[in-house]
Order: structure tokens, then sequence, then C-alpha cells
């Protein structure tokens, strides 16, 4: 569903990303995982079509996205930043705002505002959705952003750490909500994650970006102590608790 093949992207003459490749399919929850400035947001940024590659080929359903109109990329890929500005606008109105790309006029069909009800209703942001944005917590805001993507139904979801403003509570809510949309209605999320226990819980497939390059790919067979201690530069060690895999980092104090 969506193809990466030998992709290249510099800032200028700052090389940032090497020959990256990438084969996914719908339904399926991918991490995209590494170190601080590894490049992560720029891979999303390049499959989101903000940055331009300077070389290489992104291809969805088959099709290279530089031959898609622009509303018609956003009918099948909705991305969600690191950092956005709040707006006056409502919780409402700005979840509404996620359904243009669907508009057949300049005014929103009765199915439009039926999904942006069902989608507050989803995100649990009911009481919330006459609130001024600028009037929101981060988390709050954080969730907003997140469900307005997914109102625009893209056939992929690209998430740029979306849980790094929410509590506990919130960010096992909202990666089950990801988890459940990407197994029910088959869409690709893509998020960039710093938990790695929480990319372990969620994801079926796993993207390690280290020096430029993919430099682990694959499922939960990948995570091993030698990966994720080769990608971060610590020792860690992988436990194994109810059938679940936990990456614990060996930390010696001096
Ligand atoms: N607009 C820009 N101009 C020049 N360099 C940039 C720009 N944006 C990012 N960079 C640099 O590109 C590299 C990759 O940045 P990117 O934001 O993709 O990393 P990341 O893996 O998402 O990092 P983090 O986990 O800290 O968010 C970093 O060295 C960063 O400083």
């Amino acid at each position: 569903m969506l193809e990466v093949q030998g992709l290249n992207f510099a800032f200028k003459d700052f090389e940032v990303l090497k020959e990256i490749k990438l084969k996914v399919q719908k339904g399926q929850f991918v991490s995209i995982l590494g170190n601080n400035g590894a490049g992560k947001s720029t891979f999303l940024k390049c499959i989101a079509r903000i940055l331009k590659p300077q070389s290489g080929i992104i291809m969805i359903d088959g099709k290279d996205i530089s031959y898609y109109s622009s509303n018609d990329l956003a009918k099948v890929v909705g991305y969600v930043p690191q950092r956005y500005t709040s707006t006056r606008l409502t919780v409402f109105e700005s979840i509404l705002i996620g359904r243009k790309p669907h508009f057949a006029g300049i005014t929103p069909s009765k199915e439009d505002l039926q999904m942006v009800e069902s989608v507050i209703e989803k995100f649990g942001l009911k009481h919330l959705a006459f609130r001024y944005l600028d009037e929101l917590s981060g988390g709050e805001m954080q969730k907003v952003v997140i469900a307005r993507a997914v109102a625009q139904q893209p056939k992929i979801l690209l998430l740029d750490e979306p849980i790094n403003n929410l509590d506990l509570k919130n960010q096992i809510e909202v990666l089950s909500i990801l988890k459940k949309l990407s197994r029910e209605n088959e869409i690709l999320v893509i998020s960039v994650l710093h938990d790695l226990n929480l990319a372990i819980k969620f994801s079926d497939y796993f993207v390690f970006i280290k020096d430029k390059c993919v430099f682990a790919s694959g499922g939960r067979e990948i995570i091993s102590p030698e990966i994720i201690s080769n990608v971060y530069g610590i020792e860690v060690k992988i436990e194994t608790s109810d059938n679940q895999l936990f990456v614990v980092p060996v930390i010696r104090m001096i």
C-alpha cells in the first residue's frame, strides 16, 4: 500500500535520510523509532509531501504521490505534526476542518457532521466540543489534533509523537483508538514514538532509523537488546511478563 524506494533527503547540504526503503500494508500499525534528530519527522513529512526528497519514490496504492492533486492526497494521507498552533476555533469547528477534502461544495454534508460527532465521541471530547482551542490544556489539544486527522478518514494516518502531551491513561486510550482504527478500518497508521514499551505493545511493524538509514525494520522478531542498544546507544535488557516484551535500560550508578 505504501512503498518507499531509495529516498534521499537533505536540508541544503545537510543530509538527513539516505536510501530509505519501506514497504508496509493497510491495516498495520507501524512505529518509526530512533534517537532525537535521527530524521523520523523528516521522513513523515516526505510521506505527507510537506518536504520534497532530492530523490526516491513514494508510492501509495502503486501511484507516485507527486501525481496526486493536493485534495486527493488529503483524502488519502492524514498528518498530525509534532507541533501545532492553536487558533480561535472551537473543537467542533477544528475537527470539521478535517472533513474539508470531502466537501462537495463549500458546506459540509450530513455525513461530514455525523463523522465529526462520532469522532468527538470516540475521543471523549464531547464536553469540550464548543470550547475554543486556545482554552484547552496541552493534552486536550493533542487529542483534538489527532481527532481532526481521524475525521479526515485517510487511508494512511501519519502521527509525529502523538502521545507526547498525554498522561498515561490518555496515552493508552489514544493508542488503543489508533490501533482499533488500523485493524477495523484497515487504515495504515505510521507513528513516531519515543516510548519503546508502548510501541512494542501497539505496533505490528517497527522501523528503526539510525545514521540516516533504516537500521532495522520488521515485526516483533527484530526487537532484540542488540538492535535497541545499537540504535539508542545504551545498554538494555529485554524482559518478558504476561507474554509481553519490555525493554529495560541497564542503568549503572557510579
Ligand atoms: N528545517 C530544517 N532545516 C535544517 N535542518 C533541519 C530542519 N528540520 C530538521 N533539521 C535537522 O534534521 C535532522 C533530523 O530532524 P528530524 O526532526 O527529522 O529528527 P527526529 O528524528 O524527528 O528528531 P526528534 O526525535 O528530536 O523529534 C536534525 O539534525 C535536525 O536538526
